[in-house]
Parts: structure tokens; sequence; C-alpha cells
């Protein structure tokens, strides 16, 4: 199998610093594909996440004229079908993680899904190359930091600890993201 750790470079395009963080924590741990990046907010596209992230793919790849590589996070209810989904985002902006647990209180069914998907585009006529990672747990009143997002009210399955309140490292080993980054390093092996 080719190391890829010599001669693959990705431009990570994100608004979000602590995606960026744990992209350049797992990266180099599980192969050495290194990551640079560029910090430009792309539009929040509506409708299903592989076309969302798609959107976002072309839009970055539009404004650098270069290999770019894009990430979209959703946060699934299994109660509400799916949704916040890919809006979590203005859910999470609105209602903070308080708020979040408070929607579910009608339902029994607490459980939840974190979907990371990234997309990789080399040139302009390409279709983007997605790379999914799902991690299930459900959603709890928040406990631990605040430092990354919903964080605080998503407990993994087979963990008594919030995202927030698990080292980093575990939530590294068992994230969504780690997950989609698994998919991603595989692909770039067999290159
Ligand atoms: O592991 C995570 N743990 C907790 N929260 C997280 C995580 N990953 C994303 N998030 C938050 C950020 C944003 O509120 C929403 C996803 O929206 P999303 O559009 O993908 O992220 P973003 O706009 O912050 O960055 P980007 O410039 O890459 O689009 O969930
Ligand atoms: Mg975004």
């Amino acid at each position: 199998m080719a190391n890829p750790q010599v001669d693959v470079n990705l431009t990570f395009v994100t608004g979000n610093a602590n995606k960026l963080r744990e992209v350049q924590e797992i990266l180099p741990n599980t192969g050495g594909l290194k990551v640079s990046a560029q910090a430009i907010d792309l539009p929040e596209f509506q409708g299903e996440p592989d076309d969302i992230i798609k959107e976002k793919c072309r839009a970055a790849f539009l404004i650098l004229q270069e290999p770019v590589l894009v990430e979209d996070t959703c946060l699934c209810f299994t109660a509400m079908g799916g949704l916040p989904g890919p809006y979590i985002k203005w859910f999470l902006d609105k209602l903070k993680p308080e708020g979040l647990h408070q929607m579910l209180t009608a339902w029994d069914d607490k459980s939840a899904e974190a979907i990371c998907t990234f997309g990789y585009m080399a040139n302009e006529t390409d279709d983007p190359v997605l790379f999914k990672g799902i991690t299930r747990g459900k959603i709890v009143s928040p406990r631990g930091p605040r430092d990354f997002g919903w964080d605080p009210c998503f407990q993994p399955e087979g963990y008594d600890q919030t995202y927030a309140e698990l080292p980093k490292e575990i939530k590294n080993q068992i994230s969504h993201r780690r997950r989609a980054l698994d998919e991603l390093r595989a692909y770039f092996a067999k290159q």
C-alpha cells in the first residue's frame, strides 16, 4: 500500500477552528496526510447532506481554483426523523446545548447520530468524492466544557461521558470526524 505521507497535501476549507484542530490531531496519527487550512466561511446550503457537501465543495473550488477538502457536520435526532441534521448550526446558535436537549422532551427516544461528511474535489469537472463517518449516541442534559459546539449534550454509545467531558484523544478515536477521516485516508492510500 502506498504511503500517503510524502506526497498528499490537502487544503481544508473551513471557518471552524475546532474542526481544523481535530483534523490536524487525527490525521498525523492515522497515516500522515498533510493538511493546510483556508479559513473561509462557505455558504450554508440546504437539502440532503450529500447534496450539501457537494455544493460546498464546488463553492470552495470556485474560490480557490485548486484541489479542496471541505466538511459538513450533521446532528440527527432519531425521534425527529433526522432533524436538525444539516441545520444543527442554527439550532445550536439559537438554542444552545440546553435547548437541543429540551427539544426532545416530548419523546422517550433520545438517540442521535453525529454524521461527518468530507468532500474532496481536485478538478472543476470532477464530481466531489465523499467520505462519511457516523457515531451513534444520545442527547443528554449538557455536561462538560463549552469549547466546541454541541459536544456537551452528545453522549456517544458505550460511554458515560459526553464528547465534551471525554479527553480529546478519546473523542478523536471514536468520533464521526475520525471515522470519516479513516475513509479519506484509505482512499488516498490507494491513489
Ligand atoms: O464534533 C463536533 N462537536 C460539536 N459541535 C460540532 C462538531 N462538529 C461540528 N460542530 C458544530 C459546528 C456547527 O455549529 C455545526 C456544523 O455546521 P457546519 O456547517 O458543518 O460547521 P461550521 O459552519 O462551523 O464550519 P464550516 O466552515 O466547515 O462549514 O455543528
Ligand atoms: Mg458551515
